[in-house]
């Protein structure tokens, strides 16, 4: 069983849900990240979805936009977001880590030695913005070689009939995206996600977790209740912009946010 699905059938057990906080690689800067990981993972993070910063993220608002500028004005690059991996790994072999980014970077270094890097890392999931399944083929089989779970999108414009495809080509759980829009929208409509979920269910065994546009305690817990979790970002990443010039104060203004959706979850 890998890493992801562990963690799923833990929670299973525990009738909780996933809760799965998004930070970019590299913001406000490097040295932060493995600690603003293990920060997170003691505020409740059940899996920890770590960005990696690309110039142009076309699927992103621009709270994550910045977030890339920040992270590549340090110059952080892939085999940077490996070490801190690896290094997170030095003390968590619990937590999945999932790698979230764009085709761009990782066609610079090479699909296969992206795959095998992070595996070599740590990494347990990999999702690719930009690269559907019916293009990314050739990626998914490197990553299924190396025991890493392809995670893909699905969204509220996606039919049955293709939704049945990202299905079948996905491992680990599926991302159904909350609304047509960019990370860090505001507005979810919780009966709509609901309506879409029941009618992917039938599709996959795989854990169906939801995001974009989750703010609160109280819009996890709704969306939670429809689903087997949910991802946060821009909520988390609007506070490390905040406190870019103040960073030791990261750590407990993010997990302060997150813990309370944590709470908001199991109660
Ligand atoms: O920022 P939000 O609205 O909380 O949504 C999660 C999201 O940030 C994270 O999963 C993510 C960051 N970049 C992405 C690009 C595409 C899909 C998802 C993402």
């Amino acid at each position: 069983m890998s890493r992801i699905q562990q963690t799923f059938a833990q929670l299973k057990t525990q009738q909780r849900k996933a809760l799965i906080p998004y930070i970019t690689a590299g913001d406000p800067a490097p040295q932060y990240t493995v600690g603003l990981m293990h920060a997170l993972v003691a505020a409740g993070a059940d899996i920890i979805e770590l960005g990696v910063p690309f110039s142009d993220p076309m699927a992103d608002g621009p709270v994550i936009q910045k977030a890339c500028e920040r992270a590549l004005k340090h110059g952080t690059t892939s085999r940077d977001i490996f070490k801190m991996v690896a290094a997170f790994r030095e003390q968590n072999q619990h937590t999945p880590v999932v790698l979230m980014g764009y085709l761009n970077p990782i066609e610079a270094i090479g699909y296969g030695a992206f795959v095998d890097e992070a595996a070599q890392a740590g990494v347990d999931g990999v999702l690719v913005v930009d690269l559907p399944p019916e293009e990314g083929v050739e990626f998914a089989a490197l990553l299924k070689a190396q025991d890493l779970d392809a995670i893909f999108l699905l969204a509220p414009t996606t039919t049955r009939e293709r939704a049945a495809k990202i299905c079948a080509a996905g491992s680990g759980y599926l991302y159904y995206v909350s609304l047509k829009g960019v990370t860090g929208s505001a507005q979810v409509d919780v009966a709509a996600v609901e309506a879409k979920l029941k009618d992917f269910a039938d599709l996959t065994e795989l854990p169906l977790a939801v995001g974009f546009g989750i703010r609160d305690g109280q819009t996890a817990a709704a969306l939670a209740s429809v689903s087997d979790g949910v991802i946060v970002g821009s909520a988390l990443v609007s506070r490390i912009a905040e406190l870019a010039d103040r960073p030791e104060e990261i750590a407990p203004v993010i997990s302060g946010v997150l813990a309370e959706m944590r709470q908001a979850l199991d109660a």
